[in-house]
């Protein structure tokens, strides 16, 4: 795997990710290697159940890995405290609002949580962040609004504002277009994007747009039942590696449009 030293964040190497209860171990997915870069956008796809949702929470260090190694900033992921790691990682998990009932401004507030005093209270620097966060997602017409009078495509806004103003190297998004119409799921996807390369940041996100990733991202994680695959979207339809994605008798990946045919 060639990868950027330099601008490498967060880099996993053999990864086995699952669950464990007492003495019963039930792996979901092994040998999982890839790095992902400051400024760019990643994606991860794979049939529904693969491990996504499993992988991102490892990633972002809610649950353990139970093999392998995850390096965060050249340092082990184990080695993070809870603190650090809200310093450097920030989730965003769909239907996952704090409150319907506060505003705006006061959810993307949150995200200043991990700097903020055990009272909360916000400094200048905090008020700047939150700011900057809501002119970055061009929140500023509905800053003062109650979530729950938002639509689901300006909820999902607000809570990545509120990962942006988290301030961290990296922002993992579980599933962050469903319940959006296809015009918004690539508003979304393009506006982070754009969020990386502005911010710098490096944005992971899970997702069943697959087609739309191919379009828009710098690396894709391909999880398949035959394995798991890293790379480029050209590289990866090169490959053929979203062959492996679904059973072939219903639809197949045809590497000229990068699109599911069915059959
Ligand atoms: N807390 C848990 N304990 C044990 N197994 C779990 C737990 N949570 C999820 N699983 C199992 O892990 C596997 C992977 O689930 P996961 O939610 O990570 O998949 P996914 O790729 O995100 O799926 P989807 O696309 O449907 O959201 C599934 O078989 C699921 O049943």
């Amino acid at each position: 795997m060639t990868t950027d030293k330099k601008n490498t964040v967060l880099k996993a190497e053999r990864l086995g990710i699952g669950y464990k209860n007492g003495k019963h171990i039930s792996e979901i997915a092994s040998d999982i290697s890839f790095a992902i870069s400051r400024g760019e956008l990643n994606a991860i796809v794979g049939a529904n159940g693969i491990g996504k949702s499993t992988l991102l929470r490892t990633l972002a260090g809610i649950q353990p890995s139970l093999s392998g190694t995850i390096i965060l900033n050249d340092k082990p992921l184990p080695r993070y405290t809870n603190t650090e790691l809200a310093r450097e990682i920030s989730l965003v998990l769909t239907d996952q609002l704090p409150s319907r009932n506060l505003t705006v401004t006061e959810t993307i507030a949150l995200g200043r949580q991990p700097y903020t005093n055990w009272i909360g209270t916000l400094t200048e620097n905090d008020l700047h962040k939150v700011k900057e966060a809501i002119n970055l997602l061009n929140l500023g017409e509905i800053q003062h609004k109650k979530c729950y009078t938002l639509s689901d495509g300006q909820l999902q806004k607000v809570m990545i504002a509120r990962a942006i103003a988290q301030d961290t190297s990296i922002v993992i998004l579980d599933e962050p277009t469903t319940h959006l119409d296809v015009y918004h799921k690539t508003y979304i996807l393009k506006l982070l994007k754009d969020l990386a390369r502005q911010t710098q940041k490096s944005i992971l996100y899970s997702s069943h747009e697959i087609e739309l990733s191919i379009q828009l991202c710098h690396k894709i994680l391909v999880m398949s039942s035959k394995g798991t695959y890293f790379g480029s979207p050209c590289q990866l339809i090169e490959e053929g590696s979203f062959n492996h994605l679904f059973p072939g008798d219903l639809i197949t990946f045809d590497r000229n449009t990068g699109t599911f045919k069915v059959k």
